[in-house]
């Protein structure tokens, strides 16, 4: 399939004030497989079905989703590494496939995964290629570089070749080299991936601090939900390549359904407690379990409880991200089997 909308846009992207815009991306695969001794069988593919958002400059965006999802597929996309099979993707104004290298000088990337580093050589002469590669001035790219040297602490690790480096430096070390040439916007894909606590402070500390700032417009994947916790105003959540959530995190609660729990200390074993705000989901001796929505508030169940049963203590839950994201993914998974076909119209999404 061809891209529906191939005129490039203006090349400043500032009009709306969106970097990054997608409208209807999709990409599919055709993977081949082996179905039998001598047979081969095409299947295709969907990585991104019909994906739309946008970011405006100098946003900070999480993305999640479970593997699979078309995370990387979409960064790749951003990037112009891969080009969409359908829909419309400009990234500063410009489509990332029709003028890559152009772009290039504008984005930086950093894969988690693998490194963007020259692999025996010392951090320093990757930079100096850099440096050349993108021709930034000489002067901006000291004060790059110091600053990244200063803030990510790579003083120690400039003159040691990258093989050398632990998984946390050298993620330290290709931020630093996705910077050098003052990008607009910096997509990381599992930028915190493998790094102990220590090293996922560093990073988060910096990246929090590139963007309020130089007011950098960052793009996030991640699975470590702290990383949208700590950075992000809001999140994406992409499922089977299209959007499932566009908003804050918190909102997530009530796009899950999620409960929030009332813990009862009674001042006695009894039988589950009876009342219509609530569901008890564990007794155990004296302290039981109340479940209740998440989107009402937990005064009026506390004053039932109370008023019908010796009370000696209580505490409200919240729910915990993780769990409310997994309820989400099954919600999801339901649906997509009552409809026999992946992608019932996500709700949440279309509210932002
Ligand atoms: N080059 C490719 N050829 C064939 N299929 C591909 C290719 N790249 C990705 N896919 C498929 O597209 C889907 C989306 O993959 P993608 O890597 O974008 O997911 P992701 O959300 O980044 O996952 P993860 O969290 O595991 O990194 C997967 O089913 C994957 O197998």
């Amino acid at each position: 399939m061809e891209m529906t909308d191939g005129v490039t846009g203006d090349a400043t992207g500032d009009v709306t004030g969106d970097v990054i815009e997608l409208d209807g991306v999709a990409k599919s695969f055709v993977v081949r497989r082996r179905a039998g001794l001598f047979r081969r069988e095409k299947r295709e593919v969907r990585a991104v079905d019909g994906l739309s958002f946008r970011v405006a400059r100098g946003e900070m965006v999480g993305c999640i989703g479970p593997n699979g999802a078309g995370k990387s597929t979409t960064i790749k996309m951003l990037t112009g590494i891969l080009t969409p099979s359908a829909g419309r993707l400009r990234v500063a104004g410009v489509d990332p496939s029709v003028e890559r290298t152009r772009l290039a000088r504008r984005i930086g990337v950093v894969f988690g995964q693998r490194t963007t580093l020259w692999w025996d050589l010392p951090l320093r002469d990757s930079y100096r290629l850099m440096h050349r590669m993108y021709r930034v001035p000489d002067r901006r790219f000291r004060e790059n570089l110091d600053r990244c040297v200063e803030l990510l602490d790579l003083a120690e690790l400039l003159d040691v070749p990258v093989r050398q480096l632990s998984l946390g430096q050298r993620m330290r070390g290709d931020i630093a080299a996705a910077l050098l040439h003052d990008p607009e916007v910096l997509y990381l894909d599992e930028p915190t991936i493998g790094l102990d606590v220590i090293s996922k402070a560093k990073v988060r500390a910096f990246l929090r601090d590139l963007n309020t700032e130089s007011g950098t417009t960052v793009l996030l994947t991640t699975h470590d939900l702290t990383d949208v916790e700590q950075l992000c105003r809001r999140v994406l959540v992409i499922d089977h390549g299209r959007l499932m959530y566009d908003g804050a995190l918190s909102g997530l609660h009530s796009a899950a359904e999620s409960e929030r729990t009332l813990v009862v200390d009674l001042e006695r074993e009894l039988p589950p407690v009876e009342t219509e705000l609530a569901r008890t989901v564990r007794v155990e001796g004296p302290r039981q379990w109340l479940a209740f929505p998440a989107s009402q508030s937990a005064a009026p169940l506390v004053a039932a409880v109370v008023e019908r049963y010796p009370v000696a203590d209580l505490s409200v839950r919240e729910p915990d991200i993780e769990a409310v994201i997994a309820r989400m993914y099954a919600e999801r998974a339901a649906a997509t089997t009552a409809d026999g076909a992946p992608g019932a119209e996500p709700g949440p999404a279309a509210a932002r």
